[in-house]
């Protein structure tokens, strides 16, 4: 089995924003956050810290657990009207009675990096130019990266999430693939998943997808990122179980995590080059 490693193209992408960002003014992403989640305050301690490495400014808005859905919404509309933002970015998960999908309405569809605005997911389900959410960009960037073919080509998405599931469905139809959507509804979800191959798992449960879900010599992305007890991170597929059939699997961590952080700040340098 191969492995599909995401840090060197994540490294390439980051280069290529870096020289990007040089040749003109700094672009600059502001983060919105109302959590005290470890997992979502991990990332957007290292957006900060890969912003700073390629010459994006990275300011933190921290609202804090107790944020109201108001509260984030002016903080949302203010960011958008600031010229001197260029990418908005809301983080989930949200404080109970904050809906990302409403909230993400308030995020200019011009500043909108992470692709949450509906009116971005409607765009890109039209086939018109939107900026995707990161992770299912990451997706799309490794597939391309390792060569991966789509055209034509059965692929399974498990997961119907707002961030991942949704918009990768689209970017892969785009791609002319034959895309299939399974969720937690899904009656025998092996019998569906094992028809492909390409298998896409982001669904957020450790070690969901094992041997009886994967054909032998399938291309398999693990989107998870479910912290562990160690202290550790593991993906949605159980990598030892799948070794022996997939054909090539991405890692949990090393994979799909720091291509996305590196689109999110090429998005960045893209918003601020379009305006
Ligand atoms: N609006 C929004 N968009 C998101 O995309 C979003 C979010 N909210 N909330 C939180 C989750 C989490 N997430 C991760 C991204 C990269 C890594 C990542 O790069 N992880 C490293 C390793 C981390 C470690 O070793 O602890 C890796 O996979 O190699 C992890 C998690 C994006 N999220």
């Amino acid at each position: 089995m191969k492995t599909l490693t995401g840090k060197e193209l994540a490294a390439a992408i980051r280069a290529e924003t870096a020289a990007r960002v040089a040749d003109g003014p700094q672009p600059r992403l502001a983060v919105v956050v109302a959590t005290a989640d470890e997992a979502s305050l991990w990332y957007v301690r290292s957006i900060a810290k890969a912003a700073s490495g390629v010459g994006i400014a990275c300011d933190l808005a921290d609202l804090g657990p107790g944020a109201t859905a108001t509260g984030i919404r002016e903080t949302l509309e203010r960011l958008s009207a600031d010229p001197g933002v260029h990418g908005v970015m809301l983080q989930t998960p949200l404080p109970p009675g904050a809906s990302a999908q409403e909230l993400a309405a308030a995020i200019d569809p011009a500043k909108d990096v992470d692709g949450a605005n509906p009116l971005s997911l409607g765009r890109l389900a039209a086939g018109l130019p939107a900026f995707a959410p990161a992770t299912a960009a990451a997706v799309m960037a490794l597939l391309d990266h390792y060569g991966v073919a789509l055209e034509g080509r059965r692929t399974v998405v498990v997961g119907r999430s707002t961030v991942v599931g949704k918009p990768l469905a689209h970017l892969l139809l785009g791609r002319n693939a034959t895309v299939t959507v399974c969720h937690s509804r899904t009656r025998d979800l092996a019998a569906v998943t094992s028809t492909a191959e390409v298998l896409v798992a982001a669904v957020g449960r450790a070690g969901l997808i094992g041997a009886e879900h994967v054909t032998p010599g399938a291309v398999v992305i693990d989107v998870g990122t479910n912290p562990t007890e160690d202290g550790g991170l593991a993906g949605d597929v159980d990598s030892a179980a799948v070794a022996d059939r997939a054909g090539a699997l991405t890692p949990v961590p090393g994979g799909v995590g720091p291509v996305t952080t590196a689109l999110l700040l090429r998005h960045t340098a893209q918003a601020a080059d379009l305006r």
